[in-house]
Formats: structure tokens, sequence, C-alpha cells
């Protein structure tokens, strides 16, 4: 635990979300080929990436974005890219959350990007967690707010409606058999339960730095 207490104030949740971004990319290594996530904590993450390259205290180092914004901030930076066409193994990938809950199942995707996120992180060997202490939840979907879910166009508001019907009555309870459920449905291209994916959480919080591995 290493802390982070202000004696004369508390952090704010963007200060939180930047002091876990820079111990995650402690991880970081030269010549790794790495996930860049999105989002405003993978934000920080990503810059500090650029900002040691630029030190020339990393080397040769591949980003994959996962998203458009995301590749714009690298390129920005001057964080030579590529894609999973030519690295399908990456070292690491480093991203936010929207919930975390004590397994370090995941919610993800409130920030638009789920379906990259998915592929890019399924593809590490280790996936970094980032969040500020409000991102830890009891049980995934505990935060109240809806699960994205990215469907195709054709027809959505049918997809929708089917999406509803499925947990109409029911909690989300096995959360395998609620993936699995929702990935039946055609017309679902993915959703954000992000399931035994993650190897570390990262953790910031007004008491310190919290690190939660797998
Ligand atoms: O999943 C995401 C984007 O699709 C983000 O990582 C998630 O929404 C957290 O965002 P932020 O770091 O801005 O709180």
């Amino acid at each position: 635990m290493v802390s982070t207490q202000s004696p004369s104030r508390l952090l704010t949740q963007d200060e939180l979300k930047k002091i876990a971004a820079y111990k995650a990319v402690e991880f970081v290594e030269s010549g790794m080929v790495l996930g860049l996530g999105t989002g405003s904590t993978a934000k920080y993450a990503v810059d500090r990436i650029g900002e040691l390259l630029r030190q020339g205290k990393l080397n040769n180092i591949i980003g994959i974005p996962t998203s458009k914004k995301t590749h714009e901030q690298a390129v920005s930076l001057g964080i030579p890219l590529s894609d999973l066409d030519s690295h399908p193994f990456l070292d690491l990938a480093i991203d936010g959350a929207d919930e975390v809950d004590p397994y370090l199942n995941l919610v993800k995707g409130r920030g638009g990007s789920l379906l990259r996120e998915k592929m890019v992180e399924g593809a590490c060997k280790k996936f970094v967690v980032i969040v500020d202490e409000s991102k830890l939840v009891k049980h995934v979907g505990a935060s109240g707010l809806a699960i994205p879910v990215e469907i195709v166009p054709f027809c959505w508001k049918f997809t929708a409606q089917r999406l509803q019907a499925l947990f109409e009555d029911a909690d989300i309870g096995d959360l395998k058999a609620a993936s699995d459920a929702i990935l039946r449905l055609a017309g679902v291209v993915e959703h954000g339960m992000f399931l035994d994916m993650a190897t570390t959480v990262i953790v910031a919080g007004e008491l310190g730095i919290t690190v939660k591995n797998k």
C-alpha cells in the first residue's frame, strides 16, 4: 500500500485515475506490444507511455489502440502503432473499467468501445485494469446502470426488446449464463461484461493504491 493522501485536501477523482494509470505504466517494459485502452483513466496511461518514450526511458513499444480516439492520441504522442492482424499476441494491455467486482470481473464499454477492447484485451498475456475506488462494486450490475451491449443497426429496436425481455424478471445472477444468453441473441455483437479477463486491478483511493491480482 502506497499512501497518496494529501494532508490538506482530498484527491479528486481525476487525480486518483492518474495515480492508478501511472502505477500501471510501471508494468510496461521496452520491446512490449501493448493494448492501449479507452476512456479518461486509460488516457492518462497512454500520455505517460508517450512521455516515457519521448524521454528515452522506454523503447521499441508497439501500441494497439482500442478506439479511434486512443489511436489519435497515440499518434499525437508518437507511439508506434499496429493491429491484431500483424500482432495477434500482446504482452500487456492497460484500460479502465466502469465496474470491478471482488473476483475482478468487469463491466466496460460505457465509454463506447467495448468490442475493440474485448478483442485486444482478450489477446493479452497480462490485462491491467486501472480504476479509482468509486468503480468497486459488490457484484456486476450493482451500480444500477445498464450493462452496455453492442448490437447491429438492422432492426435495433427489435434486438433491444429481446435483450430487455431476457432479464425482465431475473437478476444477473450467474454471470457466465447471462453472458451466453446475451451472445446467443441474433443481432448482438458483444456485451460489456469482461469475465475472468483482468489479471490485475489497480485501485487508487484516498488511502492509497491497492493492487489486486487474479
Ligand atoms: O470501457 C471503457 C470504454 O469503453 C472505459 O474504460 C470505461 O468506460 C471507464 O472509463 P473512465 O476511465 O473514463 O471512467
